[in-house]
């Protein structure tokens, strides 16, 4: 039998809870009825669930019912946002902020309005991957329509000051979007308290399933207006049309429902299982770096760098234990280093050493510390193999040296970078 793999990936995606699929199950067979069917109890059974799910997720972000929009994930959620706003309020100005880390799907939104009239400015971030306030603020104009900055990242787990931000949009009457698809579940989220005017959400990270997501619009003190980008048949008070996916939607319900009523706890647990992953790793390993803010930090997320060693060799040699992600652009078609840690300041030798861990719900302390030790034993069997590593050893400062192989595979400036973050030992 094949044994599988560890899965410390859950900020790539996360399996169904099977609570969750329990739920969802008799919405795809006996209670397949069509949730926009007016005449018969098939329809009105599946409106009702519908309703159901939508009022959970309304629940578990302060917000009210009306104000929830089902979408095919949270990269729908952020097009309908970003180009929604900018097409509604395109007479007001055509003026939008947003950061450089952001999700593609954000990024290449933007892209695309740039392409049609607007101007976006991208917000640099600090060397923790936080934004600076004074600088958002600054960047405001007459013309800014919308601000959007997500709430949490997906690459290194940074939470922005989101409540500091709203309250900047608002003193300037700019709406403010976020991207919470990282974030819901994880940390407390009211959208009223918190100020947020538009906020994206997905399912499939939340331990519901993948192809679904809502788009919170508020609808008092402002109401948000937005264009539709998919027209049809009027679904969704117009703004996105296409026969609502009820068993999906039940799941979402569900799952956002279970992870908001269990959150406290579960974000102590995977804090510690993190911490103690931490811990075994750098109390092992030297030249090892924590990318991002830890203290600003989703619970289960880590993201280290390991210095004198190849991030993809890394992984090959983890794979067949521990299911992780490099964090990064990284694929066969591309080896460039992630965006997210370039705008952090790291330098390229370490952003491509870097490891992604995403740990969640179903993770044990038993699966850290096997994911711990294979880590140690293969980072150790790399550095081995390692000239560069050799000489670090001896003390040859390989800065200083001047042929060609110095530029890669050094740690750069990024430890003095964090100061405080940085794990060297
Ligand atoms: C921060 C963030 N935004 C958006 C998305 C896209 O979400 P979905 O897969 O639901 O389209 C993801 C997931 O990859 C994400 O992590
Ligand atoms: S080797 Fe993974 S980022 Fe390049």
């Amino acid at each position: 039998m094949i044994t599988r793999a560890i899965y410390m990936d859950n900020n790539a995606t996360t399996p169904v809870d099977p609570v969750v699929l329990e739920v969802m199950l008799p919405y795809f067979t006996e209670k397949f009825g069509n949730a926009a069917s007016r005449n018969h109890a098939y329809g009105w059974e599946a409106e009702e669930a519908v309703e159901n799910a939508r009022a959970q997720i309304a629940a578990a972000v302060g917000a009210d019912p009306k104000e929830i929009i089902f979408t095919s994930g949270a990269t729908e959620s952020n097009n309908l946002a970003l180009k929604g706003v900018a097409e509604v309020y395109r007479e007001k100005g055509n003026h939008i902020i947003t950061v450089v880390t952001e999700h593609k799907c954000i990024l290449d939104s933007a892209k695309y309005l740039e392409q049609h009239g607007c101007r976006i400015t991208y917000l640099p971030v600090k060397p923790d991957g936080l934004i600076d306030l004074a600088e958002l603020e600054a960047a405001i104009t007459p013309e800014t329509v919308l601000i959007s900055v997500m709430f949490a990242n997906n690459e290194i787990g940074v939470i922005q000051p989101v409540a500091e931000i709203a309250k900047i949009a608002k003193s300037h009457g700019v709406l403010f979007h976020t991207d919470a698809a990282q974030a819901l579940g994880k940390v407390p989220i009211d959208v009223q308290a918190l100020g947020i005017d538009l906020m994206s959400m997905s399912g499939h990270k939340l331990y519901g399933p993948k192809g679904i997501g809502a788009l919170y619009v508020r609808r008092k003190n402002p109401r948000v207006r937005l264009e539709a980008q998919l027209h049809g048949g009027g679904h969704e008070r117009g703004m996105r049309s296409g026969t609502l996916y009820v068993p999906l939607i039940v799941g979402m319900g569900a799952a956002a429902e279970r992870a908001v009523q269990n959150l406290e706890v579960e974000a102590a647990r995977t804090r510690k299982l993190r911490e103690r992953l931490l811990e075994q790793i750098t109390g092992r390993l030297s030249e090892v770096y924590v990318n991002g803010s830890l203290e600003h930090r989703l619970s289960g997320n880590l993201n280290l760098s390991f210095a004198f060693v190849e991030g993809e060799a890394l992984l090959m040699g983890l794979n067949d234990t521990v299911a992780l992600s490099s964090g990064s652009a990284c694929t066969s078609a591309s080896l460039e280093p992630s965006y997210v840690l370039k705008a952090l300041g790291v330098g390229d030798e370490l952003a491509h050493s870097s490891l992604r861990f995403g740990i969640g719900r179903f993770n044990t302390e038993e699966d850290i510390d096997r994911t711990s030790a294979k880590i140690v034993e293969v980072v150790n069997r790399l550095r081995e193999m390692s000239p560069l590593w050799e000489m670090h050893q001896e003390g040859i400062d390989l800065k200083q040296m001047a042929w060609p192989p110095t530029d890669f595979l050094l740690p750069t400036a990024h430890p003095e970078r964090i100061p405080g973050h940085a794990v060297q030992r």
